[in-house]
């Protein structure tokens, strides 16, 4: 059975608009997936239809067995602990450091008492500096968040995702915020640390050729609508143009 299963996903904010129209598709484990499309093709409500941050209006989510949009509280909070995100703005606490940050992650697992009183074991910690050792950050450990570059702190949200132990890491729009060099950094680092650690990804991003450089498989969104889904070299010129073009709602055949 697949990672994940989408199958005839919509979703609607209001009545009028269907964000997400019919959305087909399954991730096998393991695999680097990037989502694109045009501003508002709707690749972050994808996203979070995937963990739930949002309900998903029609169709299923099918994680790992488990059906997303019926969760109870408590399989939700354990859904949440296996699909790490990573965010654009890097939504870290700018005034505690880095250890504290990546500890984060860790909350998940924690009652409200342990994560309140941040009660973290030594294994734990353990692995917080393994994770930044593997992303070239670790001299930074007690450093406040908010004295970090933008990739020094991109990759500190990805050890905190990381050390969720999640078996799906989404990521939206990890570098939109950073210079090329940067963004570099933390492709190659998401790319590297997911394929050692055997976890699943899934990019949403702005950049059609780095989707075409790091990922193993490329789906196009177009408004709300899955438009291509296929593999890099199957991404041509003409199939781009397509998917960023306005009157592209019909499969791209590959
Ligand atoms: N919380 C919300 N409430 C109402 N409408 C929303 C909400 N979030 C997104 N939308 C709308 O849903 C549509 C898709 O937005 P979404 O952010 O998913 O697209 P996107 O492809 O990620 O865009 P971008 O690349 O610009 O981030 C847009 O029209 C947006 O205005």
């Amino acid at each position: 059975m697949s990672l994940l299963q989408v199958v005839g996903l919509g979703k609607s904010y209001d009545t009028e608009t269907k964000v997400l129209e019919n959305v087909n598709f399954d991730i096998e484990a393991g695999e680097f997936v990037s989502i694109i499309g045009p501003s508002g093709a709707g690749k972050s409500t994808l996203l979070r239809c995937i963990n739930r941050m949002v309900t998903i209006s029609e169709g299923n989510v099918l994680f790992d067995g488990a059906n997303v949009g019926t969760l109870g509280k408590k399989q939700l909070r354990r859904l949440r602990t296996n699909i790490g995100m990573v965010f654009q703005h890097y939504n870290l606490v700018p005034r505690l450091t880095v250890i504290e940050n990546v500890l984060h992650g860790r909350f998940g697992y924690k009652t409200t008492l342990q994560g309140f009183l941040g009660r973290f074991t030594e294994q734990e910690k353990k692995r917080a500096f393994y994770l930044l050792q593997k992303l070239g950050i670790e001299e930074h450990a007690y450093k406040r968040c908010d004295q970090l570059s933008g990739g020094q702190q991109q990759r500190v949200g990805i050890a905190r995702a990381l050390i969720q132990d999640p078996k799906l890491v989404l990521c939206d729009e990890p570098i939109a915020s950073l210079d090329p060099n940067a963004s570099k950094v933390i492709m190659d680092h998401l790319k590297s640390i997911t394929s050692e650690l055997g976890i699943t990804c899934m990019v949403n991003l702005h950049q059609v050729e780095v989707a075409q450089q790091y990922s193993d498989r490329i789906i196009g969104l177009n408004q709300g609508k899955v438009v291509f889904d296929g593999s890099n070299h199957q991404l041509t010129d003409d199939r781009i143009n397509r998917i960023y073009g306005t009157q592209t709602r019909e499969l791209i055949t590959v």
